[in-house]
């Protein structure tokens, strides 16, 4: 982090909204230097259990967010993050965002959030599903089912299956458990388009969401006759998705008065198209070119790479013209728990007296590959890619009495390894070239896991030179936007920063991981591609005596009213 600037210095800011916090962060225009950060931590996080005002539980697998806590990262973090910059808000000419996706929310034609009318509050379709709310997928089976037996062109184009965790799947599902939140809702928009939208007073659909989430291919959504066969109610779903699409570091619009008193920069600086916070990445990481695929590893993992064809790898996320950058083909694979998996470790079975990352990644270093006698099935937060299946769940194999917490630890940083390399091996079975890999994201700061990923996938890991590398890849956007570079890749190449093959695989160890590697195959392929159904057998089992106990309480509930 360089000092601040010479005189005539330009700036931007970046906002990456990630899944517990939005964090912003002042860039300087000709290199890309890192002035100042501020994170605002989301007041009501993740909404898993019931909505913030009180009422009934939510059932199983449901994640929403309130956009409140959107508003007041820009009033927050961004006013902060200028200060600890130290630069003159002046001086600042864009500002770019990221956010997690598929997260979105229904509104009125204004952009009100649907559970900011008062007569809605309560009902909890109205507010932000996140990326990993997960209860659609008896939608999202649908959907596959329907596309497949119509032979609809565009399921080819998402590996075969549509997931759970996008914008159809979602949209099903509202319009199915509350008609009257769906037909209030004129607009059905991405959190990264609703935000651009705050800060610009403009309604625009960048092309990475309606790509990846929203079914959109070669301009065109899904008809309204396959709509209709889906659900006679279902056919003006894309009236309320629809908006003009923007492609990436096109300029939104200005910043308006009002966004410009929260966030203190100054009305009319560009706003850049909004953007996921995976794919831009791929410009802070200097990985535009075709090959180099960029692991954004946080909570979850998002694979993106580009491409100078269109391919079809079966249970890939997508392939979008443009969704990575302008002029290529961008592929999007994912694993829906990584960091959220060694959390859940670390939170709910480590004993006291090691729990934390640091810990247990200590122990488990020291210990040779395979000594645990352990393989693990990355699926605790489902199957994202390549089996595109959130009712799946986890396993771990091989425990006996003499299992200690750091070899479990262990075999579940290395089962998302396995995971990632099921992903590389489909995209180059299906003939898109992943040259190398380079490592963005939180997960970065564990040695340990890096080192298994370079010896699990036998490739050189680099490593992103930012630890904020999704917020600088919006900065990056923003440059552009503002008129500060021709295209994104000019600035890619004066703004992001990478440390090439900072971890090389070990032979030795890349033997060793090859053995356990197959055994993890086989349990992938015979728990997740139908020999055995047991997880979603005992799914279903949990949601049936979920839904037994919700109605038992509220039955406790009326006798004591
Ligand atoms: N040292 C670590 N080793 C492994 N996992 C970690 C470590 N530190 C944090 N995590 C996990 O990483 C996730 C946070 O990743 P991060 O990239 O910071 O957030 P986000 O995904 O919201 O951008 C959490 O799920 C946390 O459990
Ligand atoms: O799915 C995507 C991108 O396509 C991510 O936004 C989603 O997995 C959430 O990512 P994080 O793990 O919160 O960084």
């Amino acid at each position: 982090m360089s000092g601040v600037g010479e005189v005539g210095d330009r700036y931007v800011v970046g906002v990456d909204y990630g899944t517990l916090s939005g964090r912003a962060l002042v860039v300087r225009v000709r290199d890309g230097a890192e002035l100042g950060t501020a994170v605002h931590e989301y007041r009501n996080a993740v909404i898993e259990s019931a909505l913030p005002d009180g009422g009934p539980s939510l059932p199983p697998d449901w994640a929403l967010q309130d956009p409140q806590d959107y508003r007041d990262v820009l009033r927050h973090a961004v006013p902060a993050a200028v200060a600890a910059a130290g630069v003159d808000p002046r001086d600042v000419v864009g500002i770019g965002i990221d956010f997690t996706a598929c997260t979105i929310l229904p509104t009125l034609a204004d952009g009100t959030p649907l559970c900011e009318v008062p007569e809605l509050r309560q009902r909890p379709h109205a507010w932000v599903k996140l990326w990993k709310h997960h209860a659609a997928q008896p939608h999202a089976d649908r959907i596959n089912a329907l596309a497949h037996e119509r032979g609809e062109p565009w399921i080819g184009r998402y590996g075969g299956r549509i997931s759970a965790e996008w914008q159809f799947a979602k949209g099903l599902q509202l319009l199915e458990e509350d008609p009257e939140v769906y037909r209030r809702a004129d607009r059905f928009i991405e959190a990264a388009d609703w935000i651009v939208w705050q800060l610009c007073g403009v309604e625009t659909r960048n092309v990475c969401t309606a790509g990846y989430k929203g079914i959109m291919q070669d301009g065109k959504y899904p008809s309204t006759d396959y709509l209709t066969a889906l659900n006679p109610d279902f056919g003006d779903f894309v009236t309320k998705l629809d908006g003009p699409l923007m492609p990436l570091a096109d300029k939104a619009g200005e910043l308006t008065a009002e966004a410009a008193g929260w966030t203190g920069l100054p009305q009319g600086i560009a706003v850049a198209v909004g953007n996921v916070d995976a794919h831009v990445t791929a410009a802070s990481a200097q990985a535009l070119a075709p090959g180099r695929l960029v692991a954004i590893m946080g909570t979850s993992t998002c694979h993106v790479v580009n491409g100078a064809q269109p391919a079809e790898v079966a249970g890939m996320c997508g392939v979008v013209e443009g969704g990575i950058s302008a002029g290529a083909w961008g592929y999007e694979a994912g694993q829906s728990g990584v960091g959220d998996i060694f959390g859940w470790f670390v939170k709910h079975a480590a004993p006291a007296e090691v729990a934390s990352h640091e810990r247990l990644t200590e122990l488990a270093t020291a210990q040779p590959v395979g000594a645990h006698g352990l393989v693990a099935l990355d699926w605790w937060n489902g199957n994202r890619s390549l089996l595109v299946n959130h009712d799946l769940s986890g396993m771990i194999v091989g425990l006996t009495l003499a299992t200690r917490p750091e070899d479990v630890y262990r075999a579940l940083l290395e089962a998302t390894a396995y995971g990632t390399r099921m992903i590389i091996e489909a995209f180059v079975e299906a003939g898109v070239p992943v040259n190398d890999l380079v490592i963005a994201g939180g997960l970065t700061s564990n040695k340990l896991l890096m080192q298994i990923y370079a010896d699990v996938t036998n490739r050189p890991l680099s490593i992103i030179g930012s630890a904020q590398g999704p917020a600088l890849g919006s900065a990056i956007h923003a440059a552009v936007a503002a008129g500060e570079y021709p295209s994104i890749h000019e600035a890619s190449q004066a703004m992001g920063r990478i440390s090439e093959a900072v971890y090389r695989p070990d032979p030795d160890r890349v033997r060793a991981y090859d053995a356990l590697y197959a055994e993890y195959r086989t349990l992938h392929d015979h728990f997740g591609r139908g020999a055995n159904d047991v997880m979603l057998r005992l799914r279903a089992i949990r949601n049936a005596a979920a839904g037994s106990a919700a109605s038992t309480n509220e039955t406790a509930s009326e006798e004591v009213a």
